[in-house]
């Protein structure tokens, strides 16, 4: 795969774990790259810059404080970190996630990451991984066809079928017509972005592993090489 172009008049969606932040067993503990919050400081006075995670965007707050817009939640939260947010999650998803949060079996080793009107369930500090999922796979079943079950970094989550980050990614890109989106996310839930936005944007995997971006980065430091090229006057026409 090539090196991701640098295009001249960039709307950059940054995921946040495994893309600005190396993965922590903590994920209150996730810091991001240390130069990570100058650089975005720098890059949204030339450019807008959206963070597009699973994290509830309060999170944000603490581990990145730089007055982002943002889609939380896969796309169920929207709002600025630091600034006023909301939760678009229908009804009818809200009452089913409750039920489904409150069958979770007790599994040993398994962590719930609650996160308001959705959940997340960790297993990266279990001892033994498929033991846990063995363990989930009857309330996994009791799922319903509305949700889909998203297996990510040694993570489950449920969200709904028709929203993700890739119709929230589309929706904002609509508003910015003249810009070129540069989409840059490593996990499961990033895909549905890179499908979204195949047609115009620029779109980089980070890591390992099939997936529908055009261009890939090694890690998160190549993130912080690749966007820092902005922040330099583009080199002359030969
Ligand atoms: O969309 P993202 O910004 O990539 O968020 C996806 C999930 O990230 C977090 O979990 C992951 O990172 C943790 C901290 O490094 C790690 O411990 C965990 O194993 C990873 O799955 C976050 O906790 C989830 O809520 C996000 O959905």
């Amino acid at each position: 795969m090539a090196y991701p172009p640098r295009v001249e008049k960039p709307l950059f969606f940054l995921d946040y774990d495994g893309t600005l932040a190396p993965f922590a067993p903590d994920p209150k503990r996730a810091r991001p790259l240390p130069e990570v919050p100058a650089l975005l400081e720098a890059l949204r006075r030339h450019h807008p810059v959206w963070i597009v995670t699973g994290r509830r965007l309060e999170d944000l707050d603490e581990l990145l404080p730089v007055p982002l817009p943002a889609i939380g939640l896969h796309g169920l939260q929207r709002g600025q970190i630091g600034g006023p947010r909301e939760f678009v999650v229908p009804e009818v998803v809200r009452r089913e996630l409750a039920r489904l949060r409150a069958a979770i079996p007790h599994v040993p080793g398994l962590w719930i990451e609650d996160k308001g009107p959705t959940f997340a369930l960790h297993y990266r500090q279990a001892p033994d991984e498929s033991a846990v999922l063995r363990a989930l796979e009857p309330w996994l079943a009791q799922v319903p066809d509305t949700l889909e079950v998203i297996r990510g970094k040694k993570v489950i989550e449920l969200r709904p079928r028709d929203v993700h980050k890739g119709t929230a990614v589309r929706a904002v890109a609509a508003q910015w017509p003249d810009r070129t989106p540069v989409y840059i996310g490593d996990d499961t839930t990033d895909e549905d972005a890179f499908r979204a936005l195949a047609e115009r944007g620029v779109t980089i995997k980070v890591g390992d592993g099939a997936t529908a971006a055009r261009y890939r980065l090694p890690d998160e430091s190549a993130v912080v090489a690749y966007l820092r090229q902005y922040l330099t006057s583009p080199p002359a026409p030969a």
